[in-house]
């Protein structure tokens, strides 16, 4: 089963809370191997839950998953050494070195041989950009460089599978990009990494697979590509005379045409028939000064509206 093309694979995974919520619902989820796949959803909408069932953390209240091929929470204790986690934010202590907390950290594994620690922090270190402070206290790190430990921390051997929640929550735009590029490094090596996010743009940057939950269910899995792909582009066209353009892509019978801003207007393209060419002439005929035209590419913040009929919007 080890070998198994699935790393992670729930059926029918369910999650009652005492005080009734059910936060997950029916989840059939297949993470395949050697893929960076991104856990997307917005907040409350159960993706937390989901890993916590994953890592064997709390109980399912029904429906099964299977974690490295073994079952959870039952072969937790043979499973988890092979997994890296990084779940609601690293538990460090504030009074040690970010240094000291990852020698504490690995000394409590006992799979970690202590003849070769030092060199094995040293390198988690470095592979998050934390060598220069090593060993300042962690309790005056900021909120990223907190982040960037408790990776570091899931970094300390070599997994087959990392689970990471949020990992860029709270860092700035250049700690997300160091973190994003991490990951891909991380795959290349082989790893497969299973990611939580809410926010769309990132999982598209780096994530080769996703999912969608909203409202404890799941919306849709795949790749990104096709995800993205099954969603259609947008017309866009930039013109001071938005009135007259938006007037003769209705005229054409183009859907969903929309004025935005003072120079805007959008629409779904059109048909397949209809050469892109030909409309654009037909707008600069008809007197309206076209400054811009292009068919955006559909992006999977498309593809989630298309899904759900909702835009994603999350707080926080
Ligand atoms: N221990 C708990 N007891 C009761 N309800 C809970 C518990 N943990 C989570 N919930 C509820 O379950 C739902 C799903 O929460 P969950 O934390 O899994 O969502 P999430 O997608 O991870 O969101 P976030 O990004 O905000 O963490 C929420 O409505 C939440 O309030």
């Amino acid at each position: 089963m080890g070998n198994s093309p699935a790393v992670i694979e729930t059926s029918g995974l369910s999650k009652r809370f005492r005080g009734g919520q059910l936060a997950v619902n029916g989840l059939d989820l297949t993470v395949p191997r050697g893929s960076v796949f991104g856990f997307l959803g917005p907040n409350g909408s159960g993706k937390t839950t989901t890993i916590r069932m994953l890592m064997g953390l709390i109980e399912p209240t029904s429906g099964t998953a299977r974690l490295l091929g073994s079952p959870m929470p039952k072969a937790a204790r043979a499973v988890l050494p092979r997994v890296g986690a990084l779940i609601e934010g690293p538990a460090l202590y504030g009074f040690l070195s970010g240094r000291d907390n990852l020698l504490r950290y690995d000394a409590a594994d006992p799979t970690a041989d202590p003849r070769t620690r030092t060199a094995r922090v040293g390198a988690a270190l470095d592979r998050v950009g934390l060598t220069a402070a090593a060993g300042k206290k962690a309790r005056a790190y900021s909120l990223g460089m907190k982040q960037r430990l408790g990776l570091a921390s899931a970094l300390l051997q070599q997994r087959e599978l990392l689970v990471l929640d949020e990992p860029t929550n709270g860092l700035d735009p250049q700690g997300m990009r160091e973190i994003r590029s991490l990951i891909r490094e991380l795959a290349e090596d082989g790893t497969t990494v299973f990611l939580s996010s809410h926010l769309l743009d990132e999982i598209e940057q780096v994530c080769t697979h996703a999912a969608v939950m909203n409202q404890g269910r799941l919306v849709v899995q795949g790749e990104v590509a096709e995800l993205a792909a099954n969603a259609r582009g947008r017309l866009v066209v930039t013109t001071p005379d938005t009135g007259a353009a938006a007037r003769l892509l209705k005229e054409r019978g183009i859907a969903d045409v929309a004025v935005a801003g003072e120079d805007r207007v959008s629409s779904e393209l059109p048909p397949d028939d209809m050469e892109l060419a030909d409309l654009n002439a037909e707008l600069v005929r008809a007197g309206v000064r076209v400054r811009g035209f292009t068919a955006e590419r559909a992006s999977l913040e498309d593809a989630f509206v298309a899904l759900t009929g909702e835009g994603f919007d999350v707080a926080g």
